[in-house]
């Protein structure tokens, strides 16, 4: 690792090691060291993309926490102005009126950052909304295998998309059609099945990485 570090800098030798899944769980003092560079410095809305079960919500809230910033979840936020869960509105106006709505929240909470943003599971994949989160955040995917979504989302009820079938069937087909799409994010970092806290440390090396200088990506001076 120390060669790792010497020929490539410590940042991008964590966020090379932040794609290798089975490392340890970060201690609290890791996140420490690993989020106290970037306090202050998060120049937009870091917004998490995935399919359901990923962890979106669950490691948002956790990095929000390290980096002392907002954290919002798209789809809370949706049903708070629907006034109804997503489901009921699945239900009541179907899925294209969700998609409408979902692109207006997201457009909105876009211009209130920086925060960290979970998005809702297909907000990525429609058009206008991954080109104004494209233009607007740092995009993250956190990347799961489908045996890890089906464990997370098993015997849950309020993911209207996976009550039309067999779960584990409609999990694959969205993988094959969507993670194509997902992979345009500005990072990629695996979900696995580890404690949320080494997956947060993956985020914040990642993030590191992508605001170091010389990446394109640096906060405003
Ligand atoms: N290491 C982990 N990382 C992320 N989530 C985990 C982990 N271990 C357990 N979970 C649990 O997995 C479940 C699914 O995670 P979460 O709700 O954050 O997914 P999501 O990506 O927000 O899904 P959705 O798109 O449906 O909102 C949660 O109950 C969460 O607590
Ligand atoms: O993957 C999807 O398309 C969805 C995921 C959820 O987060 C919700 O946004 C909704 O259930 C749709
Ligand atoms: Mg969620």
């Amino acid at each position: 690792m120390a060669n790792l570090e010497q020929s490539i800098g410590p940042a991008a030798a964590d966020q090379r090691r932040s794609r290798t899944p089975g490392a340890e769980p970060a201690p609290a003092a890791d996140l420490d060291r690993l989020a106290a560079p970037l306090i202050g410095r998060i120049p937009r809305t870091v917004a998490l993309v995935g399919l359901m079960g990923a962890g979106k919500s669950c490691i948002g809230r956790r990095l929000a926490a390290r980096l002392g910033l907002d954290f919002v979840d798209a789809d809370a936020a949706f049903e708070a102005a629907a006034g109804c869960t997503i489901a009921e509105y699945f239900a009541r106006h179907g899925e294209p009126a969700f998609r409408e709505g979902e692109r207006r929240v997201i457009a909105r909470l876009l211009d209130q950052g920086p925060m960290i943003l979970a998005t809702g599971g297909g907000a990525f994949i429609d058009p206008d909304t991954r080109a104004r989160m494209r233009a607007g955040a740092i995009t993250v995917w956190l990347r799961a295998e489908l045996p890890l979504l089906l464990k997370r989302t098993v015997g849950r009820d309020h993911r209207p998309l996976l009550k039309q079938g067999d779960p584990a069937e409609i999990l694959g087909r969205l993988i094959a059609a969507r993670y194509p799409v997902y992979a345009e994010a500005d990072l990629v970092v695996e979900s696995t099945d580890e404690a949320p806290e080494a997956t947060v440390a993956r985020v914040l090396a990642s993030l590191a990485g992508h605001l170091a200088p010389g990446q394109g990506d640096r906060e405003e001076a």
